[in-house]
């Protein structure tokens, strides 16, 4: 476990600080204790967040808990962030972004990497969530180990390290109830995931992790060259039919659903519909109208081109 954490701080600039993301829960508990081993060492200054998302009975004496744990182990600094859930997308949904808020406000004020707690095991509940909802290789790709000021240093290793781990230093982790209720998603999930390890062998989650990671290795060099046909075909009065047409698939939808992000469609509303959608505006052409994309954004083909042009960038 020291061994991942040293390896993901590796390249930090010496005097930086790395907060742990911690909900109290094993893999970021352990995660807490290696950090607090092995920043210090890599000349890196370690402390704690933790979100009281204030859903649960008790929440706000847990993380107080915690973060007394936190100073104790030498962390510092150690904040309580107490956040206010939405309702957007759902419970669970509105409690990650209300949480991730937190810890992008917390980051920014101490110009630190974030460390998380995902597992290995997480990354093979990610993959299997995303085939099970039909995702392309964005989504099959999983988590990645680094995006932007987020770090993932257990993505690795089993969760049954982190379990260990707690064991071996007295910790006592908390348990989130919903974790085994099956009225959560991820809840069945996890016992989906038990089941298939038992029916097709012990490497099943492993062997999804492994796939997360070769499918990002792939989906990395398309995109890149994804982006460099979008440059390509990016015209002052917008971007050449033609050339994208004469593109492979796997590219040009690419550089269709990269079009449409810098246009200002937001990620999350973005749907394989609409890269569809404009994909036919290019080869499945007979006159039809034009294309609606979230965030009010219209797309037409006019005289051999797909408009808006690309916002130039102001030097
Ligand atoms: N309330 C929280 N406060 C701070 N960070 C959190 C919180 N909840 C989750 N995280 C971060 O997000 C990671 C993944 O969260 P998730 O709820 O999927 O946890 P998990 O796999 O059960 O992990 P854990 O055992 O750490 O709870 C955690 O390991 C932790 O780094």
């Amino acid at each position: 476990m020291r061994v991942a954490v040293r390896r993901s701080l590796t390249g930090m600039a010496p005097g930086g600080t790395v907060l742990v993301a911690c909900s109290g829960g094993p893999d970021s508990l352990a995660l807490a204790a290696a950090t607090a081993f092995v920043a210090p060492r890599s000349g890196l200054r370690a402390g704690l967040v933790t979100v009281d998302h204030g859903l649960q009975p008790g929440s706000a004496a847990r993380a107080a808990e915690l973060a007394e744990w936190a100073r104790t182990a030498g962390l510092a600094p150690v904040e309580v962030a107490t956040v206010t859930v939405g309702s957007a997308g759902g419970p669970e949904a509105a409690a990650r972004t209300a949480r991730y808020a937190a810890l992008d406000e917390a980051a920014a004020r101490h110009e630190a990497a974030v460390l998380l707690g995902h597992t290995r095991d997480d990354q093979a509940e990610t993959v299997l969530l995303a085939l099970a909802r039909g995702a392309g290789p964005r989504g099959v790709a999983g988590m990645p180990a680094v995006r932007g000021r987020y770090r993932r240093p257990l993505l690795g290793l089993p969760r049954a390290t982190t379990v260990a781990a707690c064991e071996q230093l007295g910790l006592t982790p908390w348990r989130d109830p919903h974790n085994t209720d099956p009225a959560y998603a991820r809840s069945r999930l996890r016992s989906a995931l038990d089941e298939l390890e038992s029916l097709l062998g012990k490497g099943f989650r492993s062997n999804l992790a492994r796939t997360a990671e070769l499918v990002a290795a792939d989906t990395e060099l398309l995109d890149e060259q994804a982006d460099a046909l979008l440059s390509t075909v990016d015209k002052d009065d917008g971007l050449a039919v033609a050339e994208l047409a004469a593109a492979p698939r796997a590219l040009r939808t690419r550089a269709l659903h990269a079009y449409a992000r810098r246009l200002g469609a937001p990620g999350t509303d973005l749907t394989a519909g609409h890269v569809a959608a404009l994909d036919a505006l290019l080869t499945d052409w007979h006159g039809q109208g034009p294309v609606y994309l979230p965030g009010a954004i219209t797309v037409r083909r006019r005289a051999g081109r797909l408009t808006p042009p690309l916002p130039r960038c102001r030097v």
